[in-house]
């Protein structure tokens, strides 16, 4: 049977008439989470954007094909309610709206109305509730109010962007365990319906939350799939365009 929740095929997208993806190709099963590597400016959160189909993310080539269906030129309202999933690197601040309103919109979206009260408490954001969304929040709550709101959405997969950067280390725990249940690792990969992708630039949240494959991004092109650890203790070692020579000789 064919596990297949996104496939991406020959994917290009610019930005500002700016070409940063060329010839992207990805295939992810169901049950299936991947962390994404890459230097700075290479393309990872182009990537996300463009599947989550913010608009400035302009698709010039390939498809991307989410359970079955194509959904390069859907809205992203409708990409939302067909189970994709968003955490963001920067998201806004938005005075006049409180996180309390926000999350019940969000879990009325997930039908997950019954959670509210155990994700706050497992993200300890009580004491943010009553706050305007993002102002004045600092780095690390920031990360936590967007997996708050991505917990709640519940989607079949999940896009995460550097949920790890800027957290300190008894909350990438914290992170790490939500991602986790998220993400459902704690079941076997025939079992779990949810899938997920997630950038880190340290891969701290990866002794959290154990990814299947990992990815590297570079210069805007898909350029190692493996072995998430085994890439980090490489990029570690020998940097960037060493691991990448090194994966493409073993291809
Ligand atoms: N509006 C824009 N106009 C021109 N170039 C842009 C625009 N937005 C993004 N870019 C460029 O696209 C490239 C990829 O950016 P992206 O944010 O996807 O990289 P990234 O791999 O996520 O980087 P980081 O690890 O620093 O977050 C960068 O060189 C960036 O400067």
């Amino acid at each position: 049977m064919d596990r297949g929740i996104l496939r991406i095929v020959n994917l290009g997208v610019e930005v500002d008439g700016r070409k940063i993806l060329q010839n992207v190709n990805l295939y992810i099963q169901r049950g299936q989470t991947y962390a994404l590597f890459g230097p700075n400016g290479s393309g990872k959160s182009t990537l996300l954007m463009a599947i989550a189909g913010n608009p400035k993310y302009k698709i010039y080539d390939g498809r991307i094909i989410f359970k079955g269906k194509d959904i390069t030129n859907m809205s992203p309202d409708e990409r939302v309610k067909m189970g994709l999933g968003i955490s963001y690197q920067n998201p806004p601040k938005i005075p006049g709206v409180k996180l309390r309103d926000l999350i019940k919109h969000c879990a009325k979206l997930g039908g997950t109305e019954d959670k509210i009260e155990e994700y706050v408490k497992m993200l300890k954001m009580e004491n943010l509730l009553d706050r305007d969304l993002n102002v004045g929040f600092s780095g690390g709550e920031v990360k936590r109010s967007e997996l708050l709101q991505l917990l709640l959405m519940n989607p079949e997969f999940a896009m995460l962007d550097e949920p790890d950067s800027g957290v300190d280390l008894e909350n990438i725990a914290v992170i790490g365990k939500a991602i986790s249940k998220l993400l459902e690792r704690d079941k076997p990969e025939e079992e779990r319906t949810k899938s997920g992708i997630i950038i880190t630039h340290t891969g701290h949240i990866l002794k959290y939350v154990d990814a299947d494959y990992g990815v590297i991004m570079y210069k805007g092109r898909i350029a190692c799939v493996g072995d998430p650890y085994d890439i980090l203790k490489t990029v570690e070692n020998y940097g960037y365009e060493e691991c990448v020579k090194r994966c493409l000789r073993t291809l």
